[in-house]
């Protein structure tokens, strides 16, 4: 699992883990780690052209550390100082006694670059790049360079992803210690590119609850059911569908797909597109409703397709088992009727969705994604499961992490591949795991499976994406 700790948890670990070792032995080993990770990058250290961007912090002193390094290696480096009266003088100082050199022309020297090291800011950055920088880093990315990001993209906010302004576009950043939120979390995370975590040795100093975690495929498969010898479908958990209307009764079909690859014994189908079900299924358990009439169940899934049938929502958010709400079952639910329940709620919204419960603008969501998803868990006392290009999955209160799953692929941004995520994430839901590693492994599962049919970049359907939920399970349980 991956782990990001928020900037005053970094600060302080550094500060206890710096009071026992010799002055400046922290910079040192990020300097070390950086250049270690350059080279890498470099066909060839000596005779490459490596330019810093040197901002008016440490950030800026691990970068031109890292540089003296490369230079002593016979690589030719220029930095490029943004403030140079707050430059880190001993960074400075060791780069031009390496042979390094301070730039006249900062466009001179990348439009020449084997590689350039972004160290404008890091954790201490706030507020996007300045306008000085802004030419610099768009150089920077202009150029055939390989950009290589000290700790963090320059620009980005490190605690909530957010970018207020522009950002440094890395193709790798190095980061020290841990990964910060912004790494794990968009639009801060595109920024990034391929991360890589340097070990400084602050990780005793770091709380064990991190802010925000990442599953690894072998934490995913811990979360997923397995049957047993005494298992029978009811064991296993039988998964509610009230889904699909007149008007869409793919939706039914598609949530219903989801479901019976999400490990439930059995999937209970409630609404009016029995017939479209059946006839695509023949194993799911149909009935015309109301779900209260349905026959047990250990979890419901209601919303996808389900047009204005609020009695269907009223109905199921009355039981007393896990429930997911999703699409139409967003706009329907009864904030209050939510709030009231004592069994787990799971509410999976996309951005547009999310801001129509938050009462903000879409725009405001997708810009703070972190802040809306901890805004919704707490207003709705739910889980929650924010879609996107990076799913995030909150529980109310505080202390419990934000998980973050970027498994997924702009290629599952197609028609119904909400509606087999729903029924995936009620499926896990019915076999117990608590509702933020149900809808976790769900959106982990559902982003795989989507990169498995697209492989080789086709476009895909929902129902591929359904088909291809096996395989994704053999990819979790068994990657080699
Ligand atoms: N504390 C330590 O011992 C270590 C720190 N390390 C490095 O130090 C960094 C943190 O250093 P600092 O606390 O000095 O902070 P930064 O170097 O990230 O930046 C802070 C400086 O940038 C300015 N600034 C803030 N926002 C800006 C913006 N948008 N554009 C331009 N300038 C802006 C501030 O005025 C401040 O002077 C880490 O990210 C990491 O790279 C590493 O060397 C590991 C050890
Ligand atoms: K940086």
């Amino acid at each position: 699992m991956r782990t990001a700790h928020r900037v005053e948890k970094v600060r302080t670990a550094e500060a206890e883990l710096m009071a026992r070792l010799p002055d400046g032995a922290l910079m040192q080993r990020a300097a070390a780690g950086l250049a270690a990770a350059c080279a890498d990058l470099l066909p060839r250290v000596y005779g490459s052209r490596v330019v810093l961007l040197v901002g008016s912090g440490a950030n800026g002193g691990d970068a031109l550390w890292a540089g003296a390094r490369l230079a002593r290696r016979g690589a030719g480096v220029h930095a490029v100082l943004l403030a140079p009266d707050r430059v880190h003088t001993a960074g400075l100082a060791a780069l031009t006694g390496a042979g390094g050199r301070v730039a006249d022309d900062p466009f001179d020297v990348l439009a020449t670059a084997d590689l350039v090291l972004d160290g404008i800011t890091g954790i201490g950055g706030t507020g996007g790049l300045r306008p000085d920088a802004v030419p610099v880093a768009r150089a920077a990315r202009g150029s055939d360079a390989v950009v290589v990001a000290v700790d963090l993209p320059s620009g980005v906010e490190a605690d909530s992803g957010e970018v207020r302004g522009e950002a440094l576009r890395a193709d790798l950043t190095v980061t020290f210690g841990t990964h910060k939120p912004a790494l794990l979390i968009d639009p801060a995370r595109t920024c990034a590119g391929t991360v890589r975590l340097v070990d400084i040795g602050i990780g005793p100093y770091l709380p064990s609850v991190p802010e925000v975690e990442a599953l690894h495929h072998a934490d995913v498969a811990r979360l997923l059911p397995r049957p047993t010898a005494g298992s029978d479908k009811y064991r296993r958990g039988v998964v509610g569908i009230a889904a699909g209307s007149a008007r869409y009764p793919g939706a039914a079909v598609l949530a219903v797909a989801g479901a019976l690859r999400g490990g439930a014994g059995a999937v209970r189908y409630v609404g009016p597109a029995a017939d479209a079900v059946i006839a695509r299924f023949p194993e799911t358990l149909v009935h015309a409703g109301p779900p209260a009439k349905a026959g047990r169940v250990q979890a419901w899934v209601v919303g996808p397709g389900l047009g204005e049938d609020a009695d269907a929502v009223r109905d199921v958010l009355a039981s007393d088992v896990p429930v997911l709400v999703d699409a139409d079952g967003l706009r329907l639910l009864d904030p209050d009727a939510v709030r009231a329940r004592s069994a787990p709620t799971l509410l999976t919204p996309h951005a547009g969705e999310a801001a129509a419960l938050l009462g903000r603008a879409r725009t405001e969501v997708e810009a703070a994604r972190l802040a809306s998803v901890r805004a919704l868990a707490d207003r709705f006392g739910a889980t929650v499961l924010l879609k996107g290009s990076t799913t995030l999955v909150a529980d109310p209160g505080t202390g419990v992490p934000v998980r973050a799953d970027a498994m997924g692929t702009p290629w599952l941004a197609t028609a119904g591949s909400g509606d087999v995520l729903s029924g995936l994430a009620g499926s896990l839901l019915a076999s117990g795991p608590a509702a933020r590693d149900a809808a976790s492994a769900a959106a982990h599962l559902h982003g795989l499976a989507g990169r498995l049919a697209a492989a080789r970049g086709v476009p895909i359907t929902a129902q591929e994406i359904a088909d291809a939920l096996p395989a994704a399970w053999r990819g979790v349980r068994d990657p080699g």
